[in-house]
């Protein structure tokens, strides 16, 4: 165990909640190979941990335990699943500041920020174990005197899971909460950059009673090599994602062979509109909330702030002054609100972006600078236009690009001049401007007045190639359903 680790587990009120081991079949497990890759606290460059580094093979196994487990787990009621779902809820809200305590040293968002995570990533286990309960079939009046017609539907069966780094509780627990609630095995590949949220998981799962082998977490640096497994293993009947439209695109091709379900969370590039209408001060807080939680690092920040002309220079210095009392520094201090960003590639981009701006004319009103570290300034420029990068790629951190624009019109065809289409937000007052916007943008997401959208009772999702399928909501059980028909002659 590192030095690091050890400090890790100190921090903890139940050290067995950091685990290293992968969670293979309803068996904690080293790798075959003794492999292992580090987990590093981006905060302060250090490794944190060394987690098993499983190979396709142990992929391969973990998908036939699923299999195995699945024969006895769909056959229980839908009750007792729930049953034991709410105890793995009540578990983690048991160790939710153990468990934000790890997410905080993996992934770098602040302890208040990943308490809320674990709280949200509950919310769906919670959810799903109550939705599972209503899975109703249907009769259908015969189309011939001797036909008795019904349908059932069954768990999909085998699913795959690959999630991102932003979010390593709530992803998985958004997409292992209907699976396992209505019956299917659930083998999820965690970021290697943040295992150790998915390891703790597994531990409280395992505690609340999940039969041995539904649920596997396959710890492996080699995500290409999993994301093969889980294509191309015909036991393997449903792939769920949540990443980069650009990943979505290589695991939908890969898919294809099979012709496997896929629900895709994908990119996004967010517009966020302020019309001249607009409460300011309420559009500054719902834009802070919107751009800078998770420093920026969520496929539903704003990326594009358009200000309408007669607001945009009193919006500007609202914002300006909100952004510099936010405080930067390591998750796990009191008072920090914004942590570091992801990694090198991260900084890059922000910086990329920031540069493209300043050549094309526009102004640095505050921040603009990388500090120690992955740390960087919360920014706000102005100046910017459409031909600029930021107009078009996902900046995914702490950089809030203000857009001036004349009409409502000219505001909403830029705002839908993207491939992306998951979340968008506006602020205005007047109820027919609300009305023709909220029709007319074209995303899965649209927050009107306010820059926080994300709950488990309602439909997440994007169109356009943001992505496919919904997840939260009575519809996220869907998409781990077959529906059948029988038709029966008496
Ligand atoms: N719509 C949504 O809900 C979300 C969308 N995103 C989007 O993802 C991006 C940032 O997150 P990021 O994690 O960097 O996204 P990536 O798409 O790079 O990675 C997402 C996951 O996919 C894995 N992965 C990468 N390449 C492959 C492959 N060829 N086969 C199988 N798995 C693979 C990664 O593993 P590893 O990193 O270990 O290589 C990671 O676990 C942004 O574009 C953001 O908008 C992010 C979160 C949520
Ligand atoms: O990964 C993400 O960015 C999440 O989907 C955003 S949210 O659901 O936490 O809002």
């Amino acid at each position: 165990m590192t030095q690091q680790q050890t400090n890790l587990k100190s921090l903890l009120s139940d050290p067995s909640l950091l685990e290293t081991r992968a969670f293979l079949g309803g068996e904690w497990v080293d790798a075959k190979d003794g492999a292992t890759f580090d987990v590093t606290n981006p905060a302060r460059g250090d490794v944190i941990a060394k987690v098993a580094d499983l190979s396709r093979d142990e992929v391969a196994q973990a998908i036939d335990a699923a299999e195995a487990a699945m024969k006895g787990w769909a056959a229980r009621t839908a009750k007792e699943r729930a049953q034991i779902m709410r105890k793995w809820y009540d578990l983690m809200m048991e160790n939710q500041d153990d468990l934000a305590r790890i997410l905080t040293a993996e992934m770098g968002k602040p302890f208040a920020e990943a308490k809320g995570e674990i709280a949200y990533g509950a919310s769906f286990i919670e959810w799903f174990g109550e939705e599972a309960k209503r899975v109703y079939g249907e009769t259908i009046p015969g189309h011939q005197p001797d036909k008795r017609l019904t349908v059932i539907r069954q768990p999909i069966g085998v699913v795959g899971s690959i999630t991102p780094w932003n979010f390593p509780n709530a992803m998985i627990a958004r997409k292992a909460g209907p699976a396992l609630a209505v019956g299917c095995g659930f083998v999820a590949r965690p970021a290697a950059e943040t295992p150790l949220s998915a390891l703790a998981m597994a531990v409280l799962g395992e505690r609340a009673g999940l039969p041995k082998g539904i649920l596997s977490v396959v710890t492996s640096s080699r995500s290409s090599e999993v994301g093969k497994e889980f294509c191309e293993n015909h036991k393997v009947r449903k792939l769920t994602f949540t990443g980069s439209t650009e990943v979505g695109r290589i695991l939908l091709r890969q898919a294809a062979d099979q012709v496997m379900k896929c629900s895709m969370e994908l990119g996004g590039n967010a517009p966020f509109i302020v019309f001249d209408d607009a409460d300011l001060d309420a559009a500054v807080e719902g834009a802070m909330a919107s751009k800078f939680r998770n420093n920026g690092q969520t496929c539903v920040c704003a990326n594009r702030i358009y200000v309408q002309a007669g607001v945009y220079d009193a919006f500007a210095k609202k914002l300006a002054e909100a952004v510099d009392k936010l405080k930067v520094g390591d998750g796990l201090e009191d008072g920090v609100t914004t942590g570091p960003l992801i990694n090198e590639g991260a900084v890059d981009k922000v910086q990329e972006h920031i540069k493209d701006v300043l050549d094309g004319g526009g102004t640095v009103v505050t921040g603009g600078e990388r500090m120690d570290g992955l740390f960087f300034k919360p920014t706000v420029m102005t100046g910017v236009t459409d031909d600029m990068k930021v107009a078009t790629e996902e900046t995914f951190g702490p950089l809030a690009p203000l857009f001036k624009f004349e009409t409502e019109e000219e505001a909403v065809e830029k705002a839908n001049a993207t491939i992306f289409g998951l979340a968008s937000y506006f602020y205005a007052r007047d109820i027919g401007r609300i009305t023709r916007v909220q029709e007319s943008l074209e995303y899965g997401i649209v927050g009107v007045n306010t820059g926080i959208i994300s709950t488990e009772v309602a439909p997440f999702g994007g169109v356009k190639q943001s992505g496919l399928g919904r997840e939260g909501s009575r519809h996220g059980i869907e998409d781990f359903l077959e529906m059948k028909y029988v038709c029966l002659s008496i």
